[in-house]
């Protein structure tokens, strides 16, 4: 427990806005305040929590939960269970039929006849995964919003429970693998594991009977060019491509519209659509789910989350991304050698990131050779007495060398808007390594301070490695079950890892923005415990 009374002290009231929570600092009377109170408090959170943007309607919904009310963690639940429902394709086209499955653990030829003839209902066939189970979505009880990295409903942080849908194989389906077309598509940046995910919808597709595979070239985009055809896709084609980097089908940002696509989808008779991409590629995918809905087409549309920057919500980690962190040793590690080789030297090394630190953290914990990390989530400044470069100067007069890991949306404040966006409508960033580099130059030329500044941007070529064991693994299992989530009638929704279960979740719920580092988090002070940084502000 908190040594602090909480009668005196202000209280830390966390808003669930968007999945990530937002601490809004008020002052109570007590943490049991009056009535109207609590009351003005709850209309305090939600009016700053609706003057957001990307405020999701799910998420402002929650904010109305009235914490005088003795059932409001029932209520809580009970909204929780209704926003993570998963869609399916039964809500719309009432009348689908559900068949045996047709996937078994005991394993068959494809050729053997009961397989031909009928589809399999052996009772004795265990290994399905129950509709209803679900996943524990967070298992710490946190005495007090305090707690480091607290994530609490109420102010006196109630234990409420948060469950997701288990993902796996279901014993009926609803679909005829002989009346199946299925279709991958890979969208957005490279990322390693990639072709591990088509390989395993592949496998998986045909192991449950379907024939009828394609993928679609270079993104969304192949949807609506005609020079571009559809590659046909089996084991065969699939059995080497995880051996390497990047996408068999290639990718691409930007594109045709929503409709543009869903007609072509009608056109090519495609009922199963598995789409690998990071947050926009996941709204188009729901944007689509959406559009069969409203023309009533019995398309599944399931998503694989891809985002080597780790910056979806909920996942405890997306794949491409431990390949990501391990691939950046080389580059950390080779900055170091050259700084600690020169006189007076500095490394500096820019790993990617966009809206979130996740690499740059991970990688400087495990190097253990980073002075100085700085994530988007952490202002900073670079000048002044508390600034990044009076740091390094202090760090190559005790140490004689400093090495420093920045990510690639870190500082912007500090650098021109550009203004400019990519194909798919992305802020193309202002270079921070490339400004960090120039400004330590200058700033050391400035004091007469003799410093060797050493500069290593790996991006791409972290980017197009094949994907290591662990990120293997994770995007099999992602694979197989996004195969098992078409089978079983749902769409609209993604795979992922959640508190190490992997599971089923509406694809709403985890791009209403990216997710990012809490700098009260356990694993932040770590790193700076590691890197021993003060603030830079
Ligand atoms: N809101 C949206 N609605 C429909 N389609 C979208 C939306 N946002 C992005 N897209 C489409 O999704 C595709 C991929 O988007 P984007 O380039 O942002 O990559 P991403 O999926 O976020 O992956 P990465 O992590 O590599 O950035 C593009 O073809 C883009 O046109
Ligand atoms: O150069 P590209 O292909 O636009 O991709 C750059 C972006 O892609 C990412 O690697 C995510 O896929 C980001 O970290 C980076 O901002
Ligand atoms: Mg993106």
């Amino acid at each position: 427990m908190e040594a602090v009374s909480p009668a005196i002290r202000p209280a830390l009231i966390w808003t669930q806005r968007t999945g990530h929570l937002d601490r809004v600092r008020l002052s109570f009377g007590s943490v049991t305040s009056p009535k109207s109170n609590r009351k003005r408090i709850r209309r305090k959170i939600e009016l700053s929590a609706r003057a957001e943007k990307n405020v999701s309607a799910t998420a402002t919904a929650t904010q109305s939960i009235d914490y005088s009310d003795p059932d409001w963690k029932n209520k809580y639940q009970d909204e929780f269970e209704a926003r993570f429902r998963i869609p399916h394709i039964a809500d719309v086209l009432t009348d689908a039929v559900s068949y045996p499955s047709t996937f078994c653990l005991r394993m068959r030829t494809p050729e053997s006849p009961d397989f031909l003839e009928s589809y399999p209902s052996d009772d004795e066939w265990h290994g399905y995964v129950n509709t209803n189970d679900r996943v524990l979505l967070k298992v710490i009880h946190y005495s007090s919003p305090t707690s480091a990295g607290a994530e609490c409903i109420d102010p006196g942080c109630t234990w409420v429970e948060q469950w997701v849908h288990r993902a796996g194989p279901r014993e009926r389906i609803y679909f005829k693998p002989e009346e199946v077309k299925a279709a991958i598509v890979t969208c957005g940046g490279l990322c390693p594991g990639l072709n591990d995910v088509i390989r395993q919808i592949v496998i998986t597709l045909e192991i449950y009977g379907v024939k009828k595979i394609v993928g679609i070239p270079f993104g969304y985009r192949g949807f609506s060019d005609r020079s571009l055809d559809e590659m046909p896709l089996s084991r065969k084609v699939v059995q080497n491509i995880h051996l390497s980097g990047g996408s068999l089908l290639g990718v691409s940002r930007g594109g045709p519209t929503v409709s543009e696509i869903v007609d072509s989808i009608q056109e090519r008779g495609i009922n199963m659509f598995f789409v690998l991409g990071g947050n926009g590629t996941h709204a188009g995918a729901n944007a689509i789910h959406e559009e069969c809905c409203k023309r009533r087409l019995k398309v599944a549309v399931v998503g694989v989350p891809k985002t080597i920057d780790n910056d979806i919500l909920l996942m405890d980690k997306t794949f491409g991304f431990d390949t990501a962190v391990e691939e950046a040793q080389r580059a950390i590690y080779a900055a170091y050698i050259e700084a600690h080789s020169a006189y007076r030297g500095i490394g500096i090394v820019k790993l990617m990131g966009r809206s979130s630190g996740f690499i740059a953290m991970q990688a400087s914990l495990a190097s253990g050779q980073i002075d100085i990390c700085l994530i988007p989530e952490v202002p900073f400044k670079l000048h002044g007495p508390q600034g990044v470069l009076n740091h390094l100067k202090y760090l190559l007069e005790t140490k004689g060398s400093a090495v420093v890991c920045v990510a690639e949306g870190a500082g912007q404040d500090l650098l021109q808007k550009t203004n400019a966006t990519d194909a798919s409508g992305n802020t193309i960033l202002g270079d921070i390594g490339v400004h960090i580099q120039l400004e330590t130059k200058k700033f050391f030329k400035g004091i007469g301070f003799p410093a060797d500044v050493k500069y290593i941007d790996p991006t791409y070529m972290i980017r197009a490695c094949r994907a290591n064991a662990s990120d293997a693994i994770l995007s099999t299992v992602f694979g197989q079950n996004a195969v098992h989530g078409a089978f079983a009638g749902y769409s609209g929704i993604t795979v992922g890892l959640c508190n190490t279960h992997y599971v089923y979740v509406p694809i709403p719920e985890v791009i209403v923005q990216p997710r990012v580092i809490d700098p009260n988090s356990r694993m932040w002070h770590r790193c700076l415990t590691s890197t021993r940084q003060p603030d830079f502000i």
